[in-house]
């Protein structure tokens, strides 16, 4: 019988029921296991099914070869023009929301929790970004989408029962019929951009997420390469699915987290709107503008660092595989803690656990401590979505008002793979002068 080492400490061995996992924390075999293994490892099991009424079969969750497959297929919507073509999105929903702070401000609210109006920004940001003018209905089915991972996250705390996804309890009724409903919707808008190219109203279904994704489909069919890997309508809808599920809820908590410190630190809100109006000129920022707010994109890398929206990595090893001077045999859990990497003072020195965003001055980083989006091939496909979304939003948001911490405000990050402020983050908002 093969052993692995089992050491408490940088790794150390534990089992989550039936599942045996291990820890790691060092930054060489992190490196190591994200960059030349991700081939031979991936979702388990357990994670899959825990999503599969919920992202289904979609990028997240995908494995091995259909993993490839679908990550070769969406990447270009996140790269170049494409990838600029959102910027006009982000704005326009930026604008709202300031406009509707304004509101609240001027019916007498002097505070506001900033999570909230956050997760609707980026809702709203990735239902244009994913369905261009079908944007509405996509709310709606976000909506529901919303519900049903809540239900299922219910529903995954029995999956260590036998058989228990196969009950027909009230959880898994309410799954179904919601997942029926999500779907409908989805089929519907699907429908009509298929309707509009076959009687010519247009000669493709669009520049959006969900157009290059059926453009895709219609293409595989044509080429007459109908075989499993290929795109189909069900991949379509999970995959609208997944982007709406990873696009949204990471970027909003980035987003909240940071207001919160900037609210706290009054010196860096202050350093920040004048490079933002220094480099911006009090309009807009270009995308050009963009990548010269050096010392927002430190402040955002900070925020990361200190309250990382994907707290942890798991990954299941499904070959054997040899890493650093580890044998770890195929069936193993990896899990990477990302916030206890983030925060260790070992890596980052004695101010581990205060925000200082001058440590991200310099560009060179020991490869494997700064994990936000993950490492390796199958890093987050959205990275570059996401800065480009947070410099907007924050930008806009900084040139419009000056913020401070509410004394309503409760510190309790509670951790649930995602890092989430429990109470919310409020914070009192003062227009600035145009
Ligand atoms: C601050 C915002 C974000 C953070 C911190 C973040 C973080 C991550 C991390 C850590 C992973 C790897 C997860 C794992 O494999 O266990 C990941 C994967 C992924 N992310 Fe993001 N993400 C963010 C925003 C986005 C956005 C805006 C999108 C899309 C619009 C997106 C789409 C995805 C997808 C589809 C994957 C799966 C990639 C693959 O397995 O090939 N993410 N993200």
């Amino acid at each position: 019988m093969k052993l692995i080492l089992t050491v408490a400490g940088k790794r150390f061995l534990y089992w989550n029921g039936s599942e045996p996992r291990l820890c790691l924390t060092e930054t060489k075999l992190i490196k190591e296991f994200l960059s030349k293994h991700s081939t031979v490892s991936g979702k388990s099991w357990q994670q899959r099914q825990g999503s599969k009424n919920f992202i289904g079969e979609g990028l997240l969750m995908a494995n091995g070869e259909d993993w490839y497959h679908q990550r070769h297929i969406v990447a270009p919507a996140f790269m170049g023009d494409r990838l600029k073509s959102y910027a006009g999105h982000m704005v326009e929903c930026t604008k709202e929301m300031l406009q509707s702070m304004k509101i609240a401000l001027e019916s007498g609210q002097t505070e506001v929790e900033i999570g909230h109006y956050m997760t609707k920004l980026t809702a709203d940001i990735i239902s244009r970004t994913e369905f261009g003018t079908s944007y509405q209905k996509g709310k709606k089915i976000f909506h529901l989408l919303t519900l049903l991972q809540t239900r299922c996250a219910q529903a995954s705390r029995h999956l260590c029962i036998p058989g228990s996804r196969f009950f027909p309890s009230k959880y898994n009724r309410e799954i179904k019929s919601l997942k029926m409903e999500v779907e409908t919707l989805l089929m519907e808008i699907i429908q009509s951009r298929k309707d509009c190219v076959e009687i010519g109203r247009s000669n493709s279904y669009g520049n959006d997420l969900l157009g290059m994704l059926l453009n895709e489909m219609q293409k595989k069919k044509g080429n007459g390469n109908n075989n499993n890997s290929s795109i189909n309508l069900q991949l379509v809808m999970d995959q609208c699915k997944t982007f709406f599920f990873a696009g949204h809820e990471t970027t909003a908590l980035l987003l909240t987290w940071t207001v919160m410190l900037l609210a706290s630190n009054k010196s860096w809100q202050d350093k920040v709107r004048a490079e933002v109006t220094n480099v911006c000129d009090g309009g807009i920022p270009s995308l050009d503008q963009l990548s010269k707010l050096t010392l927002l994109h430190m402040v955002i890398n900070e925020s990361m660092r200190l309250y990382p929206p994907a707290s942890v990595l798991p990954r299941m090893v499904f070959e054997d595989i040899v890493l650093g001077d580890l044998y770890i045999p195929k069936g193993l859990s990896i899990w990477i803690p990302v916030l206890a990497i983030h925060h260790s003072e070992k890596l980052w020195g004695k101010d581990a656990n205060e925000f200082n965003p001058e440590r991200f001055t310099s560009k060179s980083f020991v490869p494997g401590r700064f994990l936000p989006f993950a490492s390796g091939p199958r890093n987050c496909v959205g990275q570059a979505f996401a800065l480009m979304e947070a410099k907007i939003i924050l930008a806009m948001l900084i040139s419009r008002f000056s913020f401070t911490i509410s004394e309503n405000y409760r510190h309790a990050p509670v951790v649930v793979l995602t890092i989430k402020p429990k109470y919310g983050v409020q914070v009192c908002l003062k227009p600035l002068e145009p």
